[in-house]
């Protein structure tokens, strides 16, 4: 087994009163893209910057490739930051703002010359070489922190939502440029995002936070798929979460109704909340489906009607359909067991409504 790059052993981090880490514990390998997904203060720059070199912790461990990160100050670590607002000098053109590290460190000349304009094909700005920073686009302007940031060969790069400021078709397109160039580069990217999309799209794993903690981690499927509980099912894409019993291994109740599901291992009659994705929902006539529920409103989305739904509890349903629906009509919801997803129960999370509201809000 290979040592892993980073490792976190139950790291806290209190600001004062304040907990902004919750015994954190994580291995990141070489060479692979990683996401801190999470909401507004739930921790994730604080992980950045404790790998950066820019914060202490209170407790635990960190080391980067098997030894203790703690004595290591932030510019003898072989990690580079890309902020949101790529911190380049409007000052200096697009090859000096690359250069700026190697000249302060007195590199000789020619060496500059070859590793600026290396960095610069790397991310296929080789022919803007000379424009000013205030000439080029946001998505250049991105390219340009990229290329300084990679000049240094580290082998950690850490991205602090660097997409939020780009427009949506833009920040996709970067997307795909990140990724192509995580791979193509091979040096470990720790990306951090409150943007679900944009996480599911890139990483190899993510790590889902929330108050300090992780929730979750793991593949973009395995969390898409098989969320934990509540609050990671309607952060991770669109959900249907409704209360139900586990009746016994295999079989769920919910909406009055007993249904067969790939779950085993809770305790009979245990609560629990069943998770639907809407794309695993297929509209079917009333005699047809497992569930009957009222539609109430749909919106075309251009490859598919979302069709919003109530069931005979009034839970609503949201419906990914090929075809439109009628207004006020009864419709068959038809699902596969193993589209059915069992979470337990947890009453803590009876907030997260609440929270989830206030962040979306933001
Ligand atoms: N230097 C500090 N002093 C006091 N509190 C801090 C400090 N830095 C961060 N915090 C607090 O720690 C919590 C976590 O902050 P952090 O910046 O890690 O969140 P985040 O998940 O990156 O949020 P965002 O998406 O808004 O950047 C927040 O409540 C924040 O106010």
């Amino acid at each position: 087994m290979t040592t892993p790059i980073i490792e976190f052993q139950h790291v806290n981090k209190f600001f004062g009163d304040f907990q902004a880490l919750k015994d954190i514990n994580f291995q990141l390998d070489q060479g692979k893209f990683y996401s801190l997904l999470g909401p507004s203060g739930s921790g994730k720059t604080t992980i950045l910057r404790t790998i950066a070199g820019f914060n202490s912790v209170t407790s635990g461990t960190v080391l980067f490739q098997g030894k203790p990160l703690k004595n290591v100050p932030p510019n003898k670590r072989r990690v580079n930051t890309i902020f949101q607002n790529y911190a380049l000098f409007p000052h200096l053109n697009v090859f000096d703002n690359v250069a700026f590290g190697l000249s302060i460190r007195h590199v000789p000349k020619d060496e500059i010359q070859t590793r600026v304009m290396d960095a610069l094909k790397m991310v296929h700005l080789q022919e803007l070489a000379s424009r000013d920073i205030n000439e080029l686009s946001g998505g250049q302007q991105q390219r340009v922190a990229i290329a300084r940031a990679i000049i240094n060969e580290p082998e950690l790069l850490l991205l602090d939502e660097p997409l939020s400021a780009l427009d949506k078709k833009l920040r996709q397109d970067m997307q795909y440029e990140l990724r192509e160039l995580q791979q193509r580069l091979g040096i470990t990217f720790v990306f951090v995002t409150h943007d679900q999309e944009e996480a599911l799209a890139m990483s190899d794993e993510i790590f889902v936070m929330d108050e300090g903690a992780i929730l979750q981690n793991g593949t973009p499927v395995d969390i898409y798929d098989e969320p934990i509980n509540h609050f990671v099912a309607d952060f991770i894409g669109e959900s249907n979460i409704v209360k139900g019993t586990m009746v016994k291994d295999y079989e769920v109740e919910f909406v009055g109704k007993r249904f067969e599901c790939a779950d085993a291992g809770m305790r009979p009659n245990e609560p629990v909340e069943v998770v639907l994705r809407p794309e695993d929902l297929d509209v079917t006539t009333p005699d047809k489906g497992k569930l009957i529920v009222q539609v109430d409103s749909q919106l075309f989305r251009g490859d598919h009607f979302e069709v919003v739904a109530y069931d005979a509890d009034h839970n609503e349903w949201l419906i990914h359909s090929t075809n439109p629906v009628k207004e006020d009509a009864d419709i068959g919801l038809f699902f596969e067991p193993e589209d059915i997803h069992v979470m337990r129960f947890n009453e803590k999370e009876a907030d997260f409504d609440a929270r989830l509201e206030q962040y979306e809000g933001e």
